[in-house]
Order: C-alpha cells, then sequence, then structure tokens
C-alpha cells in the first residue's frame, strides 16, 4: 500500500449495516418509546384526526413525479413482494420521507378497507399525525418496525398491522418508506415477523439501487468476505473517483471495513484503505469482464471483490470503445460450469492428500449408519462438493440432496424455509402452504452448511425434529414423519461456540457423528493436482500450463480455497490466447502476492546461472555488499536499505548461501 498519509484507522468488522429489525424485547421497548413521544406530541389516544392530512390529487401528483425513478424501481419491487405477502390481505405502500403515501399495491377489492383505514394516496402516516404506525416509526427511528393492532398508540388502528422498513439514499439518510399492511385480524408476531423480513430485504434492495444510481458515474469496489456474496444484497460497496478518492460507501461497507459510519471513509484516498492503487483500480474497472479480486484492509482483513464502472460510466465507455474482442474461452467464462456433476465421487475427491484420503476412507466406514458427518474447513474447501460425494456413495442416491446455507437466510427467514408452514397459517403467500427444506429432503440426504450461524431457538426446533423423525410445520397440528440423513458444516469452531453459550452443546453431539476437517488448498499435498485438475475442467482440457506459473499457485495461500482458484483459472483461461498458461496470464494480486512472499522456487530458475543480465547484475551486487559485511545479514541488509527477509529472500532466489545471521 503506498503511503501518502497514515493509513486510515480501521477497526474489525462491526455491527451495523442496513438496519435490521429488532427482536423480541428490544422491539417491544421501541413501541413503547414511540407512545411516550405520541403522548408529548399531545395526541389523543381516542380521537380520530378531523382531517386526514391528505393531499390533494395535483399535490399527490407532483410528488410523484419528483419522485419519479424511486417510484418505478419500488413499483417494480413492490409488484414481486406482493407475489409473496399478498394472501392474508397485506398490501403494500410507499411513503416520502415525511410519511405521506404516493403508491400503494395491492388487491383491489381491498381498497375500500384500506381507503376506511387511512390508507391512501397522499394521507400522512407520520408518528406526530397517526401516533404509532409501521410507516411513521420506522421513519422515525430509521429502522424496520413492526406494529401489530393494539399497538398502534390511536385505537381506531387497532384493526391494523403494519410492517414498515425505511429506504436510505446515498448518504445513508431515510429517502421513503416501504411498508406493508393489513386489515387481517389473524396476524401474529411469528406471522408478522415473516412479512417483517421480506419488506426489509425489499427495502434494502432498493437502497442498493439507490446507491448504485447516485455514484453511476464512479468506480464501483463491490466486496465481500465471501467470494459468492459479492454482488448480492449484503456485500459492501465503495464508489471511488478515478483519481482514486472515496466518493461514496454504503452501510455494509462501513462494517467490513471496521468504520462506525460512512463519513470516516469519504475524501479518503482509496489506497489507504484497501491494498489497490488507484491507476490498478482504473485499469480493473474498464475490464469487468474479470470477475474477482481479493483486496486487503489496511488491517490485514481480506475482502473478494469486484471493480467495474458504475452504470453511466460503462454506458459512456462502451460508446467510445469499439467492442471488445471475445476471448477465446468465452463460454467457460461467461457460463461457469458445475463441477458438481463432474466430480461428486468420494475417490475423485480422495485426490493425493493423505488428510483427504483419511477423511474419504473413514467416510465409507459410516455410510448407511445414520452416523451424522460434521464437516469442518476453511471457506471454499469442498465441504458441499463432499456432502454431495457422501450422499451419492450412499443407498439414499436416488433421493434429493437439499442443501441450506443457514447464514445466507436471514434470521426470520430460517424457520419458515427449514420446517414449511400449513397452508394459511402465514403470510399466505401460499395458500397450500410450503414445504421447508427438511422435508423436502426426506428420502435423501439434507446438508446444513454453516450450521454455526442457526438462531438459537431454532437450535432447539432442529434438534427436536433430529430426534423424534417428525417435524411439524409452522401454523400445523399433525406431526410428519421426515427420514433424512444429515450432514453439516461450518468454519466456526464449534466446541467455542458451545462454550460461548452461542450453540447448544445437545445439538452439537447429535450433530457431531463424525468429524472430518478437509485441509485448506495452501496445506494440500496433491495442491498441483488440484489445480491442474481444475484447469481441465475449466478449459475443457485444452489449456495447459507451465512450471512457472503452476509455481505461483502451488505457493499462493489462497485464502479462498478451490473456490478462489476455479475463479482464478476461469478468467487465466478466458484471457489466455495459447493453449499453455503462463505467468503473464494470472491475476495481478496472485502474482503480487508472490512477490512479496518471494516466490524463489518461480524465479530461482530463471535467475541462477542464466542470462539475464538484470539478474546476474543483482547477483553480483548482492556478493560485493555480503563480502563487504563479512557475510553479516543484518549489516548487509541495512547497507541495501531492505530488510533481513527480502535479503534472504534474494540469497536464497540467487542461490547464495552459507551467510552469517547477524
Ligand atoms: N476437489 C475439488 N475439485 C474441483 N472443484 C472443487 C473441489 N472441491 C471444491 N471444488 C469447487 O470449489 C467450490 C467451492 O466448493 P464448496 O461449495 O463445496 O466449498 P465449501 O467448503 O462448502 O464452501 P463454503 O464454506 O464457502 O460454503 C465449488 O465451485 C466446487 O465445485
Amino acid at each position: 500500500m503506498s503511503s501518502i498519509i497514515a493509513p486510515i484507522s480501521l477497526g474489525r468488522a462491526s455491527e451495523g449495516g442496513y438496519p435490521s429489525p429488532l427482536p423480541g424485547d428490544k422491539a417491544q421497548r421501541l413501541i413503547s418509546k414511540s407512545w411516550q413521544r405520541c403522548q408529548a406530541y399531545g395526541l389523543d389516544p381516542r380521537k380520530k384526526p378531523k382531517d386526514a392530512n391528505v393531499l390533494e390529487g395535483p399535490q399527490v401528483k407532483e410528488e410523484r413525479e419528483r419522485h419519479g425513478e424511486l417510484l418505478k424501481v419500488a413499483n417494480a419491487e413492490m409488484h414481486s413482494l406482493y407475489q409473496q405477502v399478498s394472501g392474508s390481505g397485506w398490501s403494500l405502500l410507499l411513503t416520502d420521507n415525511r410519511g405521506v403515501i404516493l403508491d400503494y399495491v395491492g388487491d383491489p377489492n381491498l381498497r375500500r378497507e384500506f381507503r376506511s383505514a387511512g390508507l391512501w394516496l397522499g394521507a400522512d402516516w407520520s408518528e406526530r399525525h397517526e401516533g404509532t404506525n409501521g410507516i411513521g416509526t420506522a421513519l422515525t427511528e430509521s429502522r424496520p418496525v413492526a406494529v401489530l393492532r393494539d399497538q398502534h398508540y390511536k385505537a381506531c388502528h387497532h384493526a391494523l398491522s403494519c410492517c414498515g422498513a425505511p429506504i436510505l439514499d446515498a448518504n445513508g439518510q431515510v429517502m421513503a418508506v416501504l411498508d406493508a399492511s393489513t386489515v387481517n385480524g389473524n396476524q401474529t408476531p411469528e406471522t408478522q415477523s415473516h412479512t417483517l423480513a421480506l419488506v426489509t430485504l425489499s427495502a434494502q434492495f432498493i437502497s442498493k439501487w439507490r446507491f448504485l444510481e447516485e455514484f453511476s458515474d464512479a468506480i464501483i469496489i463491490r466486496f465481500h468476505s465471501r467470494c459468492e456474496y459479492v454482488g448480492l444484497i449484503n456485500d459492501g460497496v465503495l464508489a471511488v473517483s478515478r483519481d482514486g478518492t472515496i466518493v461514496g460507501a454504503d452501510h455494509n461497507a462501513c462494517v467490513f471495513l471496521g468504520l462506525p459510519d460512512r463519513h470516516r471513509l469519504i475524501g479518503w484516498p482509496i489506497d489507504q484503505v484497501l491494498d489497490i492503487r488507484p491507476e490498478i483500480l482504473v485499469e480493473r474497472a474498464e475490464r469487468p469482464y474479470l470477475p474477482y479480486w481479493v483486496l486487503t484492509t489496511a488491517q490485514g482483513t481480506q475482502l473478494h471483490a469486484r471493480i467495474q464502472l458504475g452504470h453511466t460510466a460503462a454506458g459512456r465507455r462502451a460508446a467510445e470503445q469499439p467492442a471488445r474482442p471475445v476471448p477465446v474461452q468465452s463460454r467457460s467464462a461467461s457460463q461457469p460450469r458445475d463441477h458438481r456433476a463432474t466430480l461428486c465421487t468420494l475417490e475423485a475427491l480422495k485426490g493425493n492428500d493423505p488428510r483427504m484420503a483419511r477423511n474419504v476412507n473413514r467416510a465409507y466406514r459410516i455410510i448407511d449408519k445414520d452416523i451424522p458427518i460434521l464437516l469442518n474447513g476453511e471457506t471454499g474447501t469442498g465441504k458441499e462438493l463432499f456432502a454431495r460425494a457422501v450422499h451419492t456413495a450412499s443407498s439414499r442416491r436416488d433421493g434429493p440432496f437439499v442443501a441450506v446455507n443457514c447464514a445466507s437466510i436471514p434470521e426470520p427467514l430460517i424457520e419458515s424455509e427449514l420446517f414449511g408452514y400449513k397452508g394459511g397459517a402465514f403470510t399466505g403467500a401460499d395458500r397450500n402452504g410450503r414445504k421447508g427444506k427438511i422435508l423436502q429432503a426426506h428420502g435423501g440426504t439434507l446438508f446444513l452448511d454453516e450450521i454455526g450461524d442457526m438462531p438459537l431457538e431454532l437450535q432447539a426446533r432442529l434438534l427436536r425434529v433430529l430426534e423424534e423423525r417428525e417435524i411439524v410445520p409452522i401454523g400445523g397440528d399433525k406431526p410428519q414423519a421426515v427420514d433424512v440423513y444429515l450432514v453439516s458444516a461450518t468454519h466456526h469452531n464449534l466446541p467455542e461456540l458451545v462454550a460461548e453459550g452461542r450453540f447448544r452443546e445437545d445439538l452439537y453431539y447429535r450433530l457431531n457423528g463424525l468429524t472430518l476437517t478437509l485441509p485448506p488448498l495452501r496445506d494440500r499435498a496433491d495442491c498441483q493436482d488440484v489445480i491442474r485438475c481444475i484447469l481441465r475442467l475449466e478449459s475443457d482440457g485444452r489449456v495447459d500450463i507451465d512450471q512457472a506459473a503452476l509455481a505461483v499457485l502451488r505457493n499462493h495461500p489462497w485464502p479462498g480455497n478451490i473456490r478462489q482458484l476455479r475463479n482464478v483459472l476461469r478468467t487465466a483461461v478466458a484471457l489466455s490466447d495459447g493453449e499453455t498458461l503462463t505467468v503473464e496470464d494470472l491475476p495481478d494480486d496472485v502474482l503480487d502476492a508472490a512477490e512479496t512472499a518471494g516466490d524463489d522456487q518461480v524465479i530461482e530458475g530463471t535467475c541462477t546461472g542464466g542470462g539475464d543480465p538484470l539478474a546476474n547484475a543483482e547477483r553480483r551486487a548482492l556478493q560485493a555488499a555480503l563480502e563487504q559485511h563479512g557475510g553479516n545479514v543484518s549489516r548487509t541488509a541495512e547497507s541495501l536499505g531492505v530488510s533481513r527477509n527480502t535479503l534472504y529472500r534474494k540469497m536464497r532466489r540467487h542461490g547464495l548461501g552459507g551467510a552469517r545471521g547477524g
């Protein structure tokens, strides 16, 4: 990282991001606080307001025009959300930042009921006017809020249930509220929290759109600690000008970078925050077909990132540039193939690594014995692939294999996702109810990825299902028999979570029939074979790799393991013109890492005894300096202005051994 000024001081990833709904007691406290505010406003809970404080038709039209783009995007999102929540009479409303309703998507038959509840275009639902309610309270608190029937301050709204979530502008200020409201009296706190989760996701989605729209002229860096989440709703986004100044940061970016608010980031040079120089950033942004980079924060945290031009800048560039030639291997770059089909046997996963071989042999021994497997290992080491291979090797192979990533489902949705719900029990998205993932896996294998992220209450429920082998969907009363084989995975240390009270001990013992730890790619004895195997798959066997490039890849630390390797090779194949990958074809971050780590084996071959005049000159200079300081490495390093490590690296590279430490 170039260091003109001291690097910005970043913390550890902090809590925060888009504000989430508050759980149980805290949500109740939020409602009480709102009631106190209503008393302070002098609102009478029993009195209906005389004037409905409604904007007239022309004013509404004007307001709608003023919010033109937002309304368009939000309306599309509201229609898609409506598909999911319409069943129990939920309708969707969009308000401006004062709480004035600007749009409505819902059942036309319910319009009259909504009107008599005061919910119509132009009506003001601010807290000051209507008391505690989903729209006004979400606005005041700047966070998603559910207000169930008599939690409304005014008695005239006790038939209503509302879920409001703020839509944020590019500076993190509330610019609108998305709300789902119903006059159907069957709502419970559980069903409402499900709707609130969906409304929150949609509001978050629109907020992300707003951010990208605002900085459509800038360079956009989207990043996440996990490669597969880059470009999705929970990634962090930074907007950077072409001279490398950070001009925008969203909530999640602050979370990943450990900063309490975005204002600490705005105005900083990007290379004080992430290890990328402005000129490289611009170069990469103009090559959007390259998938991911690994960037490191000033604190050493590695983040997977995609760098692209904002859409206005990209459009301008496309108009200026002739069309990019289609890369030789464009098919594999744009249509990632699923390796699962080709590599899904335990035998294939064994490779030539003793730890993998032991894992596979142990897995074989317990197959069909109903002993659950718990897979440990860093991200991308192939845990899901391993689980699939176990399934394929078992007598359940003709049954379903169902994978659930507990970390990627918003907490309030995990329960319905796993356990399903009965028709009419929930938001009514599906009148026939929905089969949860556990039942979908009936007769087959259920793979619970990131089990360490499962909320505690659901852990108890999962344990009951595993013990009793039957399941009661939400809203149902009849248990259904379920027969699944369970493989779970985590990158957490579960015993540590148990000790901290964050994971149930009884569930841990239930999951942990056999624990297998998949080794990180960098530690695999057959790393080279894995590289060749993935290259074959990514290039349909048409591209080979030379020794130098292979050595760089073999020595790379691969924090994203095989997933990251796959992405790197896919890009390299797409960019390479020939039939053999060379060091030139590898991405800069891999080469930079090799440079820093002193990739001796690679460079040795080209430096020692060869005819490279520069290398020979360096070798002679090193020899002379060492001789001058009697072989003392510390003094030699000091005289050359390099660190001892660098000097050792260069000595190894040039085959200059036998120096004294000093
Ligand atoms: N032995 C292998 N050979 C080829 N590809 C592999 C191998 N192992 C894993 N992969 C590929 O690497 C990627 C990551 O694998 P997988 O999703 O199984 O990892 P994981 O450990 O479950 O990751 P996470 O913990 O992040 O969920 C997938 O694209 C998979 O196809």
